[in-house]
Order: C-alpha cells, then structure tokens, then sequence
C-alpha cells in the first residue's frame, strides 16, 4: 500500500474543501475564463476491490499548487481499442462511464475524431493491426493506441507490429494501457503503488518510454494452442528466418506456471477473474490420487553474457522469465525488475510438494520474498532455453506460457528466448 498523499482544494459545490489523495487524481483542467478549474478524479469502491472505479468532476475556485503539469497536446492520430473479451468483460463499461467522459473534457475540440474499435474476436486487435497500425506507423504516421485490454492485447499488437519488416520511416506508436484484462502484469509492473486510476491518469500526461520486449524462437514443430486447446494453428514466423517466434514483454515460463495458465483459461474459470491462477494450481499440485506434483523434466539452460550454462537438475518445477516485476498486482515476481529497465529475471525451483509449491507462492504475494528463500534460484539473465530431448512422453507438460498465450511443443521440441533490441511501440507511464 502506498502512503496516501491528500490533497484539498475549495469546491464551490457547496461551498466546502474537498480532500482527494494524489494517486486518485487524473487532471486539474482550467477552465476558458480562467477563474476556475476542474478537477478530475477518480472513486473507490472499498468494499469491493474489482470494481470499475467511478470518474468524478468537481468545480475548484482555488486549484492546489504543485501538481504535474497536464501535458495534453494532440499531435498524434488517436485510436481507442475496447477489448471486450477481456477480463471479466468490463472494457464496454469502462469506455462509456469513463474513457468516454474523460476524453471529451481533456480533448474537447478533437475526441470526436478519435476512431473507437471495439474488439469482436479473439484475432480483432491482430486484424486492425495488420490492416491500420502497421501500414500507418510504417509510414511514418505518428499513432496514440488506448487499449482497454489485459496483457493479451499489448501482445496481440506487438506481435502485429513486428510481423514485416519495418521501412525506415517506421515510428512507434504510443500506447496508454487501461487494465481491463485479468491480470495485468504490465499495467502493475509499470505502474506499482504510483497511481491509482485504472491508467486514465496517462490520458492526462505526455510521458512515454520504450517497452522492452522479448523474442521466443521455437523448434519447427511448435503449435500456438487456441480456443480454450481445442485447436492448434502455426506460430508467426521470423521475416528473416523463416523460424516460429512469439514476441513478449511479461513472461516466458514452463512447467508450473504455463501449466496453471494454459489449464485456467477456460470461459468457466475465467469468471473467477484472478482467483482463476489459484484455483487451477490447487488442482495441479494436489492430485485426486494422492500423488506428488509432476516433476517436470527437460534440459534448461541461461545466457549469462553471451555463455549459456545448462542448469544442474534435470527436473523442474518452476522455470519462469520475466521482464516485469509483478504478474499481478500482488504477485510480485521479480522484486529487482524497475519498470520498464529492461532486465529479464530468472526464478526457478526443482521438484517438490504441493505444500512447498503454496508455501513459496504465498511469499511471492508477500512482496517477493520468495526470492530470499534458498530453494529459490532468482538470477538476473541475458536468455534462456529449455530443450526436451524426448524426456516427456506426454504434451501437456510440454506447454509453453507466452504472456498467457500457450505454445505446445513436439517431444524433441526447444524454445530459446533472448531480449529483443528493435523499439516497436512506447508506453506511458507516470
Ligand atoms: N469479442 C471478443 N470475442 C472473442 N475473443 C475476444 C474478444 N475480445 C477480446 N478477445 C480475446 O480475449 C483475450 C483477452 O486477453 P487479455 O489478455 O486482454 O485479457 P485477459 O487474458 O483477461 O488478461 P491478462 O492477460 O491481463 O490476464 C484475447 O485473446 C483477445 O483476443
């Protein structure tokens, strides 16, 4: 929790101070005759901490001093993707009771203009993004993305992006992330204890750095699963080598926790929101028959400088990467990641009970003090590469978690993942 920092202007509502902490607060906006200003903010539900937040104006005859300078200039063509699917599906919501009102007094000329796509399948923001993102950025067009998505649709749009070549007048667009997918390791990774408005605030605010992302290369055999596994379709391929890619900016994991992700995206378990992670680990590490976890069996190996060195064990049970510190706002999984610093963190564990496995995850949502627990290797890391050599007979432990998306792997299948150095979009922060 971070300390609340007030702050009170005089409202001529009626005639009172108002007090709003600063972590609530989107904008002062002044308005035309200069004798007042309005302040924009936003209000919790304390009873229920999943629920959309509600946007608040109020009139103030004497504006604070010592605020953030609004930087709101719009030079930029201006696209507001609404994910429907996301999360719990609340991006409609959130778009007409908030993003909507926002826009129109911050932009109050130009946010007619402003092209809305809602999102109607699971390939919509990889469509636009083949048929209107990449051709403009491409030619130089200077873009502003509002994705009211989870991490899912910043993936959809980075792997969109860097599916050709870029021409040289290539110009990365800017993206403002409003958390309306499950998760959200991005939103809390970047933003942790530093606003609290559901990323509206970065509506507000012109600040904006490159996001670091990854590159996955898998074996040729490598199938991305869809549709809830139901069916299977090719990875992209690398422009140059023709080798299936993923790219990504949260995390490349196997074994727990791409489990745990690929077996809870289901429509059932996604109506449970975050609870979904916790409930599926249950059943994986808590067999009906009384048995231990599977230890995971592969060759795994981490670039340290530019050596990989194979990691003694051979059986495993969390092998994941990271390039954000938290992949939940709770969760916070690599304590040493800055946001945005580009780092990728190893945290690794071998084989062991369900009890273990809890106990070591409880301590990952106290802080990330899992890192200081010695059955935990935690390691900042250059790549990493995980080889199967025939050592599972059975797929399901051969998946991959790609920032939630699931690859499967044939049985002498490898992936190899390395930071990507090509700036393919920025995104705010505060
Ligand atoms: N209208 C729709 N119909 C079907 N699928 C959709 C629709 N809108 C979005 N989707 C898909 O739903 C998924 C939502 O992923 P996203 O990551 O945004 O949310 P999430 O998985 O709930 O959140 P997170 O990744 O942060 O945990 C994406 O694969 C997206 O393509």
């Amino acid at each position: 929790m971070s300390t609340p920092r007030p702050f009170s202007f005089s409202s001529d509502d009626k005639d009172e101070e108002r007090t709003v902490d600063l972590i609530n607060l989107i904008a002062v906006v002044p308005r035309p005759d200069g004798t007042s200003s309005t302040v924009i903010y936003v209000e919790h539900d304390d009873a229920n901490p999943t629920a959309l937040p509600q946007l608040k104006f109020s009139k103030a005859t004497s504006p604070p001093p010592n605020l953030p300078p609004m930087n709101i200039s719009n030079d930029r063509e201006i696209h507001i993707v609404v994910s429907t699917g996301s999360g719990t599906g609340k991006a409609d919501t959130f778009f007409d009771e908030a993003v909507k009102p926002l826009l129109r007094a911050l932009f109050p000329d130009s946010h007619r203009f402003f092209k809305i796509h809602p999102t109607k399948s699971a390939t919509s923001i990889h469509d636009l993004t083949n048929d209107v993102f990449f051709p403009q950025a491409n030619s130089g067009s200077l873009l502003r993305i509002i994705l009211l998505s989870g991490d899912g649709g910043v993936i959809d749009l980075v792997n969109g992006l860097l599916s050709k070549p870029a021409s040289v007048e290539y110009k990365p667009p800017q993206v403002v992330l409003l958390p309306l997918g499950t998760a959200n390791a991005l939103y809390h990774s970047i933003n942790a204890g530093r606003e609290n408005t559901w990323g509206l605030k970065a509506l507000a605010l012109g600040n904006y750095q490159p996001l670091p992302i990854f590159t996955a290369t898998f074996s040729l055999g490598a199938r991305l699963l869809i549709n809830e596994a139901r069916s299977e379709e090719e990875l992209p391929k690398n422009p140059q080598t023709g080798s299936p890619i993923l790219h990504g900016a949260v995390v490349c994991s196997w074994a727990m926790h791409a489990s745990l992700v690929a077996d809870s995206d289901t429509a059932e378990y996604r109506k449970f929101g975050v609870e979904r992670f916790k409930m599926a680990a249950k059943e994986a590490l808590f067999p009906a028959d009384g048995s231990m976890p599977h230890p995971y069996k592969a060759k795994v190996s981490i670039l340290r400088g530019n050596n990989w060195t194979p990691l003694e064990k051979e059986e495993h049970m969390y092998v994941l990467a990271t390039m954000v510190s938290n992949l939940e706002k709770t969760f916070k999984i690599s304590p040493a990641s800055k946001p945005l610093d580009g780092s990728l963190h190893l945290v690794h564990f071998g084989p062991t009970d369900g009890n273990e496995v809890m106990r070591i995850m409880g301590l990952a949502y106290q802080g990330g003090k899992h890192v200081d627990d010695p059955f935990v290797l935690y390691e900042n890391i250059e790549g990493l590469r995980i080889q199967f050599e025939g050592k599972e007979e059975d797929a399901r432990w051969r998946r991959i978690c790609i920032d939630g998306k699931i690859v499967r792997l044939e049985k002498d299948g490898w992936v190899e993942l390395r930071k990507e150095t090509q700036r393919v979009v920025d995104v705010a922060c505060n």
